[in-house]
């Protein structure tokens, strides 16, 4: 049997009951106000028992365990002036609104009396919350933040420098065969200018003039690294960007310390 028990009301109204002994007693109990003020429950298609005991005789009424919670009425609502302590009332009550700001507080006479004034400078100074001190890279982002955008010049996009990079030209200037260079600082000194720039980064001297229209920072940012070690520049200002792999056809040489060449 799908259902715990059944209740068939008679013609004659006398009640037969069916029970399975296994069954948990029923809530509402059977006779209860509850179950005689429940609206009378839409016959379910897909109920074939319904069906076909509907066909027989409209007076039986059938309920099964798993309806019984359509039986619970909805939890009254308390309004929160009536409730007391105790119970779901309690509850409610408690769920209240947080306390909004208030300029003063309001005296038994209904004036308004100011709050007392906080005095921060009696704070201890180790208490008080430090600025993060400024740091080269918090200048630099300060200083990122403020700048305008480089408009590139059209043909000198990064699209345009990787195709020119890519066709495998040799952009470093130096004189054909002699690969790597030894750079000394002298040296590198010397090639400061924008048709003339070298800089270093990690150690490695890069021709960077004819990247110079391509950088996306402009050309005024990137001759700031010319003629000089660029590595810390280079850093604070991106140190995401992949130079070696930038810069590889305008590679030199090395920097080393003292003479050379
Ligand atoms: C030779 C070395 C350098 C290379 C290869 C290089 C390359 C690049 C690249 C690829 C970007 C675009 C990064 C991005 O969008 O995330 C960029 C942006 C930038 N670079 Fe450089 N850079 C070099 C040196 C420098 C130096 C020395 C400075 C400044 C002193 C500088 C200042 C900037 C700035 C300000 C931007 C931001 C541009 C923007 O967002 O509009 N760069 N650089």
């Amino acid at each position: 049997m799908s259902f715990l028990w059944r209740k068939v009301l008679q013609s004659n109204s006398s009640v037969d009951v069916v029970y399975d002994e296994d069954a948990a007693p029923s809530f509402p109990a059977l006779d209860s106000a509850q179950r005689a003020n429940r609206p009378q429950a839409e016959p379910d298609e897909n109920d074939e028992e319904h069906d076909e005991r509907s066909t027989v005789d409209e007076s039986i009424v059938t309920v099964t365990a798993d309806r019984s919670s359509v039986d619970m009425p909805p939890p009254t609502r308390i309004p929160r002036h009536q409730s007391g302590g105790g119970g779901p009332a309690s509850i409610v009550s408690s769920a209240r609104a947080p306390p909004t700001v208030q300029s003063g507080t309001t005296s038994s006479s209904g004036q308004e009396r100011p709050l007392p004034k906080f005095n921060f400078s009696n704070i201890e100074e180790s208490t008080r919350l430090a600025a993060p001190p400024k740091t080269a890279q918090t200048t630099a982002a300060l200083a990122r933040r403020r700048r305008e955008k480089v408009a590139l010049e059209p043909g000198f996009s990064q699209l345009d420098w990787a195709t020119l990079k890519n066709s495998g030209k040799d952009l470093s200037g130096r004189p054909q065969g002699i690969r790597p260079m030894q750079i000394s600082l002298e040296e590198l000194k010397r090639h400061s200018t924008k048709e003339d720039a070298w800089t270093t980064l990690g150690g490695k001297v890069y021709n960077i003039s004819p990247y110079l229209r391509y950088h996306p920072g402009g050309v005024k940012e990137l001759m700031r690294c010319a003629g000089r070690d660029g590595t810390r520049l280079f850093n604070i200002t991106h140190m995401w960007v992949n130079y070696e792999r930038l810069l590889s056809n305008c590679f030199i040489g090395y920097l080393v310390p003292g003479g050379g060449s």
